[in-house]
């Protein structure tokens, strides 16, 4: 078990982690899901005694890091794959750290077996792709055979046998029992892999919650309806009992109710409809309308320029800065994704 209690760090004049708390719990996979630059491997790394907390702790089944004797006995990361010395060889490396943290030779073999790398145990890291190179990470990550494992961000470039391949290890990692926690900036691969969420934005914590209560919360289905008689069919809706919420381009989204009924109560009262569509809401759109606040760096939606940080304007010429919207105000965690809906009519 990892707890975090009120965890800070800054960096200058940057809060790149605001307060966090939260417990990751064994025998499931935690996501640790946020937008580019909210702080998850800021918070990682302090997890792993890497970087100083400005303020608070974390405890790794109880005890602070430094206390842990052999540490990678009891916590494996995968933080860059990229990490390694290139000049040795699959083998050398892992033996290398097995060797500097008490852990038996046999524990190599082991753990090259277990991510596919044996028959190239001998090649040097620097020729390994990159899905290779991940393995090798994660291969170091499990050599102490530790109870707990973390992963920043393991899928990323990696190609879908790869992607694949890691989320039924970390599924099978979690079902013998062990604490698993995995960042990740994508909701659609968390909806995919994680058991338990904890969403954080500009290093604040913005929800702590099962992905069953996630999934249920969000993935609403609803209808859309349109037509030239837009009022009249307000009223014929809303005399039925229905509750149709208008949306910019025109439409009125109505929820809990089938678009079969809707279609035959429109044609009961001779409504011409233009559209009669049902729809679902992804887990994507709820994490981007949960995050949409902190997000850091925003692309510009014109194709003329490119995507640039949403700060201070860069360069001596640049006019200066607009004032600095303050953040939002933490939510508490029992009601995340309130605001969101709040705002959508939900
Ligand atoms: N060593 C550092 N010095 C100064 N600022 C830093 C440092 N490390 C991180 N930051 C800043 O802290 C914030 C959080 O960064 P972090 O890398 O933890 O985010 P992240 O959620 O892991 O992002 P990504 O998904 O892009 O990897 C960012 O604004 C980043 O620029």
């Amino acid at each position: 078990m990892i707890e975090i209690e009120g965890l800070t760090k800054r960096y200058g004049e940057k809060l790149a982690v605001d307060g966090l708390s939260f417990t990751v719990r064994p025998g499931i996979i935690t996501g640790f899901l946020g937008p580019n630059g909210a702080g998850k491997s800021t918070t990682m790394r302090m997890m792993l005694d890497l970087d100083n907390p400005t303020a608070g702790t974390v405890r790794i089944d109880g005890r602070h890091y430094r206390q842990l004797r052999d540490p990678l006995t009891y916590i494996g990361a995968l933080l860059d794959a990229k990490a390694m010395h290139g000049g040795r060889s699959a083998y050398h490396h892992l033996l290398c750290l097995a060797q500097s943290n008490g852990i038996p030779r046999a524990r190599v073999h082991q753990a090259l077996d277990t991510v596919g790398l044996t028959a190239v145990a001998k090649k040097r890291a620097k020729g390994f792709s990159l899905g290779m190179g991940q393995r090798l990470g994660i291969a170091a990550a499990l050599l102490g055979d530790p109870r707990i494992l973390m992963f920043d961000e393991p899928v990323n470039g990696l190609d879908p046998e790869g992607i694949h391949w890691i989320r039924n290890l970390m599924k099978s990692l979690a079902a013998q029992g062990r604490t698993v926690f995995v960042s990740s900036h994508l909701m659609s691969e968390m909806a995919l892999t994680a058991d338990h969420l904890v969403v954080i934005g500009q290093g604040r914590l913005l929800a702590d919650t099962s992905m069953a209560e996630f999934i249920r919360r969000n993935s609403r289905s609803y209808v859309r309806m349109r037509s030239p008689e837009h009022e009249r069919l307000r009223d014929v809706l809303a005399a039925a009992g229905h509750t149709a919420v208008p949306v910019a381009d025109g439409a009125l989204e109505i929820d809990g109710v089938s678009a079969g009924d809707l279609g035959e109560l429109a044609a009961g009262h001779g409504l011409v409809l233009h559209e009669l569509s049902p729809q679902q809401a992804s887990l994507e759109e709820a994490f981007m309308q949960l995050t949409a606040e902190s997000v850091e760096y925003h692309a510009h939606s014109d194709t003329a320029g490119p995507a640039v940080p949403a700060g201070p304007a860069p360069g001596p010429d640049a006019s200066p800065p607009p004032p600095p919207t303050p953040p939002p105000p933490p939510q508490p965690a029992g009601d995340w994704g309130a605001d969101w809906r709040r705002k959508k009519g939900r």
